[in-house]
């Protein structure tokens, strides 16, 4: 709205227009918008008083102050005594504006109703309107000038293959022809170093092993290649006394591996299907759950060498599938056996070995058959920490362990180091960095931080999001595949389609032009993946896909695979369920959106880029208060922090001024409008539509529940009580009120009531005036209890509280327990 009618008001003193007004409170920020918007007015109005022609960017620049502060923070200039007030001059300062109307009636407003809008609000639904850019808290700590002066060129890759020529595969046992195969079939020259020290031990020596190695290392071929090339040997020894021409699938079943999730084991089947290419007589096969057992049971029957399982599945078969015959397993891999452990698979871990053992003595005269056949079992372990639980693993599986890592001179258990997991750290090459973001602008900012990742080809191919839960996933893959700029007439073409139509458009055909179905949920969860059109640039689409364990098994599969092989750029928005072992080609960054609930998840997560040796990213990121301090575990991620090594830093207004001004602009501020703007546009697109606004509540309240779930010894970064829970709304496209929020189908759990997030915080009133949180009074989410001081009893309880969670929030199955 132009000043210029109520300017004709004014009675001007001789003395001239104005004596300057002081701004007071507000941050810094508040007090320069205000004094800038008054400078303009001031400007103008004297302009116009003695005559002359307003510039026309004096005017815009006024209305744009204006509706960047169009939430009533702004400090307004204390009336001039001079100055005859207007109204609107006079018009107490408010916090927010709040009204049952949720337009505001104010003309500056970028929410004026959209064409076509929907005004999806509950019947006396109260809506918060405030502005982005004010009363957000202020960061306490401050980027370190030398923080952003890494020498990249300087760093080693700490998972590559090694580059000595002494290095070969064939110098530490492997075959000429396997060998050959690797180099020829699946393009390996070299060995990594956790491979160099696990082959050279596993193909001569029957000891049990604990391989221990870092993200993207190559552990999975450092525990296969020794298993079949002692098959492989198996097989010439056996043609070498003219028995059978080599080991048959009916020979017997000689290998088996077990991993945690039904993904790690398809992705292990898979490199040993690759590498079975040059042993076409071994056979291999996975019994993993989530597939019927009847045909499972029918190719177990027909026979296989080596076999691949999630523990639970396999237990069940050695239970009731009799042709499962296990006397000949001479070689058991435990893959990620802290996963194993955390899952809480040590029941059916030790029925497993308990089976093994028991079955291989009362056959040991079968080894008389196959010549060459180990007189004991190898037993693997792989893990990445070496926390109580892995130990206790060990314990049941391993005897006299040779304990394997890729570099000798690191100490081990033999130090007596054992409960130190920091000996796990990030891939030296990777770049880390981490963005301080205050809660009302993480929507925006991860908007921003993508579309400028994405911004040119190639320079982001593949990126991964993580968040805290599924219905967060849900919520922002929606979000990233429709068109803000639409109106719910002009929906997208893939809602209401199925997982084929959204394909199609994944792998670059034209999206089907479906007929936009009104009641039809565009949260619904057999679209996976849809072209970003927030993402997308001129020159290419970004597709987004989305990933968690609410999905069916069939289509997280083929999520998963369509992703590895897109070869445009994409972006993949999961839970953690994508966080380990998974191997996607290509990654080049991750963000953590919302943090991991434990430093090993978060080193796990961040380990999906920067493998082999390849570049990557990843960004974390952080509230303004105590989630700054989480900086201090990603400085333990490093082990080269000492040699200058630094974990960069970005503040909200870089991220969001680089991703959402594009061309050489203008005004050093214009950022905030664009942030403004972008987030109304998501707000109107929430509700625009029931679904929406049901699947943004949802995420909001999941996103809560999910964060009290971080263990003890980093809740002093994640306090759930230090969270506003007003401004986090906001980051969920959301305008209400947290404490009046329903969701109809909510995933609650057991006595759960929509009073769970003033629970939450301890009981106090979540908005208004009492909001502080009573400091000593008991978080009521059936938490673990934070006063333990057992490190065991801690983190057995963290696991059962994030067990309890995903059971509550309806996502018991995103580990797919086998
Ligand atoms: N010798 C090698 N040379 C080049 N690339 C390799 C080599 N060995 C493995 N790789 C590649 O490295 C990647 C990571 O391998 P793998 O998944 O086995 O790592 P990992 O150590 O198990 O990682 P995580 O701990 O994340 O599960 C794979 O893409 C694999 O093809």
């Amino acid at each position: 709205m132009a000043d210029d009618g109520m300017l004709l008001n004014f009675a001007v003193p001789d003395s001239g227009l104005l004596a300057r007004p002081s701004f007071k409170g507000g941050t810094w920020r508040d007090r320069l918008t205000a004094k800038k918007a008054a400078q303009n007015w001031h400007a103008k109005a004297t302009a116009r008083l003695s005559g002359e022609k307003v510039p026309k960017k004096m005017v815009e620049n006024a209305t744009d102050v204006n509706r960047t502060a169009l939430g009533p923070r702004i400090p307004r200039a204390s009336p001039s005594p001079e100055l005859p007030a207007t109204t609107e001059d006079n018009r107490p300062a408010k916090r927010a504006r709040v009204s049952g109307d949720f337009r505001p009636s104010n003309s500056h407003s970028a929410v004026a109703k959209q064409p076509g809008e929907r005004q999806d609000v509950p019947k006396g639904g109260k809506q918060v309107i405030s502005s982005l850019f004010t009363y957000n808290p202020t960061p306490t700590t401050k980027p370190q000038p030398s923080q952003h002066s890494r020498d990249d060129a300087a760093v080693e890759p700490s998972n590559a293959p090694l580059n000595s020529e002494l290095d070969t595969f064939t110098s530490l046992g492997i075959s000429a022809p396997l060998a050959a195969h690797l180099l020829n079939k699946m393009h390996l020259k070299a060995p990594t170093a956790i491979q160099k020290a696990a082959i050279a031990q596993l193909v001569q020596d029957d000891s049990d092993a604990f391989i221990q190695a870092e993200t993207g290392s190559g552990k999975t071929l450092a525990y296969l290649l020794p298993i079949v090339q002692r098959l492989m040997e198996l097989s010439a020894n056996m043609r070498k006394r003219n028995m059978d021409d080599n080991v048959q699938r009916t020979s017997g079943l000689f290998a088996i591996i077990m991993a945690p999730t039904r993904e790690l084991s398809k992705q292990i089947a898979l490199v040993l299907e690759k590498l079975l290419g040059c042993a076409h007589w071994l056979v291999a096969t996975t019994v993993i759950g989530g597939e019927k057992k009847k045909s499972e049971k029918a190719r177990l029957r027909k026979g296989i060498n080596i076999l691949v399982a999630t523990p639970g599945r396999l237990a069940d078969h050695l239970e009731h599938t009799e042709a499962l015959d296990v006397s000949n397993v001479r070689w058991l891999v435990l893959d990620e056996g802290d996963r194993l452990m955390e899952l809480g698979f040590e029941q059916e871990i030790q029925k497993i070995v308990g089976a093994l053992n028991l079955r291989m003595r009362a056959n040991k005269d079968d080894k008389l058959k196959i010549p060459g056949l180990p007189e004991k079992r190898t037993t693997v372990l792989c893990s990445a920490t070496m926390k109580m639980d892995v130990e206790r693993l060990g314990q049941i599986s391993l005897k006299d362990a040779v304990h394997i890592r890729a570099d000798p001179s690191e100490k081990g258990p033999e130090s007596g180091e054992t409960k130190d997991d920091r000996s796990f750290f990030a891939p030296a090459q990777l770049k880390q960095s981490y963005a301080v973001v205050a809660p009302k602008l993480r929507l925006v900012s991860l908007m921003a931080y993508l579309k400028r990742a994405f911004a040119r080809k190639g320079s982001v191919m593949k990126a991964i999001v993580f968040m805290s839960c599924a219905d967060s996933v849900d919520f922002h893959f929606d979000l990233l595949t429709s068109d803000l700029e639409a109106g719910p007439e002009k929906k997208k073409a893939v809602d209401g389609s199925d997982a084929e139509e959204a394909s199609e458009s994944a792998t670059g055909k034209k999206p089907k032009k479906t007929k936009a179905i009104p009641q039809a949920d565009p949260t619904k969860l057999t679209v996976t993946n849809a072209a970003s059109p927030i993402l997308c640039a001129k020159t290419h689409t970004v597709t987004a896909y989305r990933l968690h364990g609410s999905l069916q098994q069939s289509l997280r599969t083929s999520t998963l695979a369509h992703f590895a092989k897109n070869k445009e750029p994409s972006i993949l928005i999961a839970t953690d369920v994508a966080s380990r072992g998974l191997d996607l080609p290509n990654v080049d960054l991750v963000v953590e959106f919302d943090p991991a609930f434990a430093r090993e998840d978060h080193l796990h997560r961040i380990g999906r880029t920067a493998r082999a040796g390849r570049d990557g990213r990843a960004c974390i990121f952080l509230m303004p208060g105590c989630e700054e301090g989480y900086v201090e575990i990603l400085k333990s991620d490093r082990k080269d922090i000492e040699a200058g090594i630094h974990i960069s830093r970005q503040d909200a207004e870089d991220i969001l001024h680089r991703g959402l001004i594009t061309s050489g602009v203008m005004e050093k501020n214009a950022y905030m409008d664009k942030a403004t703007d972008l987030q109304l546009a998501t707000e109107r697109w929430a509700l625009a539509s029931p679904f929406r606004l049901e699947a943004a509540r949802r995420a909001f309240q999941s996103h809560i529940r999910a964060y009290a779930t971080h263990v003890a010894e980093e809740r002093t970064y994640f306090d759930i009580k230090s969270l506003h829970l007003g401004h986090l709304a906001k980051a969920f496209a959301l305008r209400e009120r947290p404490s009046g929020m329903k969701v109809p189908g909510a995933r609650t759990g057991a006595g759960r009531n929509d009073k769970t997030l003033a629970k939450v915080r301890g009981g106090a009133k979540v908005d208004g005036a009492s909001r502080k949180a009573e400091p000593n009074k008991v978080v009521d989410l059936d938490l673990p209890d934070s006063h333990d001081t057992e490190e065991a009893t801690k983190m057995r309880k963290a696991v059962r509280a994030r067990e309890k969670f995903m059971r509550h929030a309806g996502m018991a199955s995103e580990f797919n327990l086998g």
